[in-house]
């Protein structure tokens, strides 16, 4: 399934002029407070209709202004999920759920019920009413809610930004299920990029109406712009666990080249994992170091050098295919003449796993 936007649309002084495509799995909204990623998602959704642009679902136009189509909202099978459950008071969890159904196609197989229940681990919520609770269970039944309703398209706007961290933590591995095990395509709007970087196939990065960057997560959320303030920037790298070393209670990560060891994971061997190197973790060397505490020394070639206003520098090096990130004072690059295609070691103090 693929989704296409091209869209322009003034709302009031704001405009919106943004394009991507999306396919299968989970492509992220993500931008800062104000960037467009729910006025995007109302044109998606059918509940604007676009000065300008398009929305294919497969090649089939949903809304395309210059042809006028515009399919309503009821009749473009997309699920919904918002920051608040929105979830009918005075039904119980079992009928709040039916509802969705109501909405399936009448061919499509109701026996879809037990599944979803067990996928979102909400049996034994079915008596409950939504009003006793917690805010990570009704986000959980809204989910099972819009996806009995056998959508084409799932659409989430921040579906966990009005939950605590250990709630966020408690319904992550269900969205992770979701995505692996359902053949739905879903539109994730977040501003977590903890979030983007645990769920998302693909990530289209909005600013000020436009999209500043889209591609596959991994790709985009390397990149610099993408981190919503320096604290965050880092390399978001991906690669499978080779092993693990019970005594030290250590992993080894293969990437495409190189290899990591990160502590205390204990992940089977073969699974894929994503980790996060954040860029003031790195400190560069042109000569491998010895005697360091530091157990990942990686080699890579520098690829390319970002000053920014306050006195540091963000160097990207390849190594062996993956970008990490290294941020360093204009000094030491200075002093290590850190230019383009400079061989150099990536001495990473800290590397976790992806939450
Ligand atoms: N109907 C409207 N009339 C006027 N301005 C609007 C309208 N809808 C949205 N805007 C403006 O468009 C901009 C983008 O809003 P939008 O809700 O799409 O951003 P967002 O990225 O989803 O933000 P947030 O993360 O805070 O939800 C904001 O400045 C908003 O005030």
């Amino acid at each position: 399934m693929t989704l296409t936007i091209e869209t322009r649309h003034r709302f009031g002084a704001f405009i919106l002029d943004a394009a991507f495509t999306s396919e299968v799995g989970v492509t992220a909204l993500f931008g800062r407070s104000g960037s467009g990623k729910t006025s995007m998602i109302r044109i998606i959704a059918g509940l604007v209709r676009p000065d300008e642009g398009r929305v294919l679902l497969d090649g089939t136009p949903l809304t395309d202004t210059a042809k006028g189509i515009f399919i309503p909202r009821h009749r473009r099978r997309f699920g919904y999920v918002f920051q608040d459950g929105r979830l009918f008071p005075h039904l119980s969890v079992r009928k709040n759920l039916s509802y969705g159904s109501w909405f399936a196609p009448k061919a499509s197989p109701s026996g879809n019920f037990d599944h979803i229940v067990e996928l979102l681990g909400i049996e034994s919520l079915l008596d409950r009413s939504p009003s006793n609770l917690s805010g990570g269970e009704k986000q959980r039944v809204a989910i099972g809610r819009a996806l009995l309703s056998s959508p084409r398209l799932l659409l989430m706007d921040e579906p966990l930004a009005a939950l605590d961290e250990a709630r966020k933590a408690e319904i992550l591995p269900y969205l992770e299920r979701l995505r692996d095990e359902t053949q739905i395509p879903i539109v994730y709007v977040s501003h977590s990029i903890f979030e983007v970087a645990r769920l998302a196939n693909q990530v289209v990065v909005m600013r000020d109406g436009k999209v500043e960057a889209a591609g596959s997560a991994t790709d985009v959320l390397s990149r610099p712009s993408a981190a919503e303030d320096r604290r965050e920037a880092g390399a978001l790298l991906e690669g499978a666990i080779e092993s693990f070393d019970e005594k030290h209670r250590l992993a080894t990560l293969a990437l495409k080249a190189a290899r990591l060891y990160v502590p205390g994971v204990s992940v089977p061997p073969g699974k894929r994992v994503r980790v996060h190197i954040p860029s003031r973790d790195v400190m560069l060397a042109t000569v491998r170091p010895e005697g360091l505490s530091a157990l990942n020394i990686i080699d890579g070639i520098v690829r390319h050098t970002s000053p920014a206003e306050d006195g540091t520098v963000e160097v990207q090096i390849d190594c062996g295919g993956d970008i990490i990130l290294s941020r360093i004072t204009a000094l030491s690059v200075e002093r290590l003449d850190l230019v383009p295609n400079k061989h150099v070691f990536a001495v990473i103090k800290t590397v976790a796993l992806q939450p």
